[in-house]
């Protein structure tokens, strides 16, 4: 196959560090691939895109590689790696086995209450935290939520994300991306807040994890932009009266009435039968050094502490921060803080 055997030749760094396994999702200008972890034999996601398939969007591209660098949280799939060749830019992932929130509710047909409030307090859980770094996500929908191997929901793609100063070009992009998502705001172009906008896409993924079903749906884009601006929307029969509250305070089609994440932290159906509010302080903080881990690279690498310690805190997001997080996501799992020597 010589587009293999071309691709292998040009991404040597990948195959060095890495087995790279078969062909797990795509869409777009990229796709997903399986692959391992030689060092740590942790397994990975390789989210692979080729620059020539991109166009105009590699800004898209660096702008998320950016943003992933700054965010370091439970809820969100982690980003351990970049390499960029002159034809491709592969980006190692955290391995969230589950599937996406997507497949799952088609498979469930819908979600209990209880089970939606789980996940729904993990997803407000992490957009709280995306908004305190001062970033919007933009694009959530259940494709962009997926499922790791303790069934915990990790927020993913980035692509559309940006400050909330915005950057319009993206706002027209997003509308054509993923309208049934889309807040009125956006749809009718105007300036808008950016945290505000995810709030109105939190409501539409919440309505579809306790329906199965979306409230704005239309073949035709047109018919479908219309029903998202006047927001009116059926609630099936089977909704409890606090449900029913709390998808009309989130899909306000005025963003000024519309609930804030902060207030959905503490809110009365989010407090339901868990008595807290939502924890969304990160428990991986940007920074943190492990000594367990650090000396375990240090003795692999033959080196000083001090000066393995030194090469992480650089957070080059190359094989160093890649094995320095795997390292760490071994031992928060309770396994062995061990790197497999090479021969
Ligand atoms: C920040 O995290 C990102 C950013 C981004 O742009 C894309 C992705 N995409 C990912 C990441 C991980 C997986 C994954 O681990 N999938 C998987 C693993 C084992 C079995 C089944 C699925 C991923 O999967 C894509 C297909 C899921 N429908 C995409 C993360």
């Amino acid at each position: 196959m010589p587009v293999e055997r071309t691709t292998e030749f040009r991404a040597e760094e990948l195959y060095k560090y890495y087995k790279v396994y078969e062909t797990i999702g795509s869409g777009g200008f990229a796709k997903v691939k399986l692959g391992r972890h030689i060092l740590t034999g942790e397994k990975v996601a390789i989210k692979i895109i080729n620059k020539k398939d991109l166009g105009d969007d590699l800004p898209r591209v660096k702008l998320e590689i950016e943003a992933m660098k700054n965010l370091s949280h439970q809820h969100i799939c982690r980003l351990y790696q970049v390499i960029e060749t002159s034809t491709q830019i592969f980006m190692v992932l955290e391995h969230c086995p589950g599937g996406d929130l997507f497949d799952y509710i088609i498979a469930k047909d819908r979600l209990s209450e209880e089970d939606t409030r789980v996940f729904f307090r993990q997803i407000v859980s992490a957009m709280a935290y995306v908004h305190s770094q001062g970033y919007a996500h933009r694009d959530l929908k259940p494709e962009n939520i997926l499922i790791d191997e303790d069934h915990n929901l990790k927020l993913i793609d980035f692509g559309l994300c940006a400050k909330p100063k915005g950057g319009l070009g993206y706002e027209l992009m997003t509308c054509c991306g993923t309208p049934a998502y889309v807040a009125p705001e956006l749809i009718q172009d105007r300036a808008y807040i950016g945290s505000e906008a995810d709030v109105w896409s939190m409501g539409v993924l919440l309505f579809s994890l306790l329906c199965g079903d979306l409230p704005f749906d239309d073949d035709n884009c047109v018919v479908l932009y219309r029903k998202i601006t006047r927001g009116k929307y059926d609630n099936p029969h089977w909704l409890s009266p606090g449900s029913v509250l709390l998808l009309n305070q989130m899909m306000q089609v005025d963003p000024k009435r519309r609930v804030t994440v902060r207030q959905l932290l503490d809110h009365p159906w989010v407090m339901k039968d868990h008595n807290s509010p939502v924890e969304w302080y990160s428990r991986q903080l940007l920074g943190h050094i492990d000594e367990d881990c650090i000396t375990e690279m240090a003795v692999n690498m033959k080196r000083s502490r001090e000066s393995t310690t030194a090469l992480v805190r650089e957070w080059r997001y190359d094989h160093t921060t890649a094995t320095y997080l795997l390292l760490l996501s071994k031992k928060q799992r309770g396994k062995p803080v061990r790197l497999c020597p090479q021969p």
